[in-house]
């Protein structure tokens, strides 16, 4: 049984992962973190305790997996804490800063414990980077678009950075590590909830790869799959790309 927390359990996406986890058959959902507890109850779904400081979380509920999925405000307090009480952080939470991950990853090798931070679940989202990290190395002149629902605290969005940082990396040197070389643009709208276009410009030709969320079940596999995953691993993994081999089973 692996021992499951969820940081954020009332946000649109916690929410969701509550609902999920607590249903699968090898995971326990032992705990959540929130900021206050709810109006007149000290659990939810079922008798699953609410903890409003990781400390006291991790002594009661000693969960083996925090899934994170507050704000870019909350998200490293949290991840750091974690790692030091010895549970592997699923990150899906974005706005972590590159500092901060390479700290994280520090924390991770001293710990010796695994950490994913995947700023998007869902498989198709990790294959448009993929497919865009190829492409870069053939067509560098690329700009990404991306679109999110107005109630999205945070931009860029993290899978924007991690895609730019994919298709910096897979230029190699000469085209840089930082995302700067990417122009990202963020569009927020009521009616949308999750998208992104990469757009590659070339003489006389354009090439787009677009990837649609229209519902937040699209995440739910990959964070099904990032906490088993997270409890083989050591070190700290970003993108759920990382962990869909070539040739797997759809996720
Ligand atoms: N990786 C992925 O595939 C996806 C990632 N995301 C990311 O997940 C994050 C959450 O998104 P979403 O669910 O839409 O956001 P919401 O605003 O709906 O939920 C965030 C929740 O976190 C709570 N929270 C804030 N601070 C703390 C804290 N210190 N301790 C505990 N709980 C806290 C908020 O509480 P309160 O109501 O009190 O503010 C709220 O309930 C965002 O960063 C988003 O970008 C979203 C979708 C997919
Ligand atoms: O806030 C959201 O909704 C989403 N956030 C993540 C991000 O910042 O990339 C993942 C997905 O785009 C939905």
């Amino acid at each position: 049984m692996i021992r499951v927390a969820v940081a954020g359990p009332r946000g649109r996406m916690g929410a969701m992962a509550v609902e999920t986890l607590v249903t699968q058959r090898d995971m326990l959902l032992v705990g959540v973190l929130d900021r206050k507890m709810a109006e007149q109850a000290s659990t939810i779904a079922g008798a699953v305790p609410i903890y409003t400081d990781m400390e006291t979380l991790a002594i009661e509920s000693k969960p083996d997996v925090l899934v994170e999925l507050t704000t870019h405000e909350s998200v490293y307090r949290h991840a750091q804490s974690a790692i030091k009480e010895g549970i592997r952080p699923v990150i899906g939470t974005s706005g972590l800063t590159p500092e901060e991950i390479s700290h994280l990853e520090g924390l991770c090798r001293e710990s010796g414990i695994g950490c994913i931070i995947a700023p998007n679940f869902s498989v198709g989202a990790a294959l448009m980077m993929k497919f865009s990290a190829i492409a870069s190395r053939f067509m560098p002149a690329s700009e990404i678009i991306e679109l999110h629902h107005d109630g999205k605290k945070d931009a860029p969005s993290g899978t924007a950075e991690l895609t730019a940082r994919m298709m910096a990396d897979s230029k190699g040197p000469s085209g840089g590590k930082s995302t700067a070389g990417i122009p990202i643009h963020s569009v927020r709208l009521p009616g949308l909830l999750s998208h992104q276009e990469v757009l590659f410009g070339g003489e006389g030709q354009l090439l787009t790869l677009r990837h649609d969320s229209f519902s937040r079940q699209s995440y739910m596999s990959g964070i099904k799959l990032s906490v088993r995953e997270v409890m083989k691993r050591n070190g700290l993994i970003y993108g759920l790309d990382k962990i869909i081999d070539d040739g797997q089973q759809p996720i």
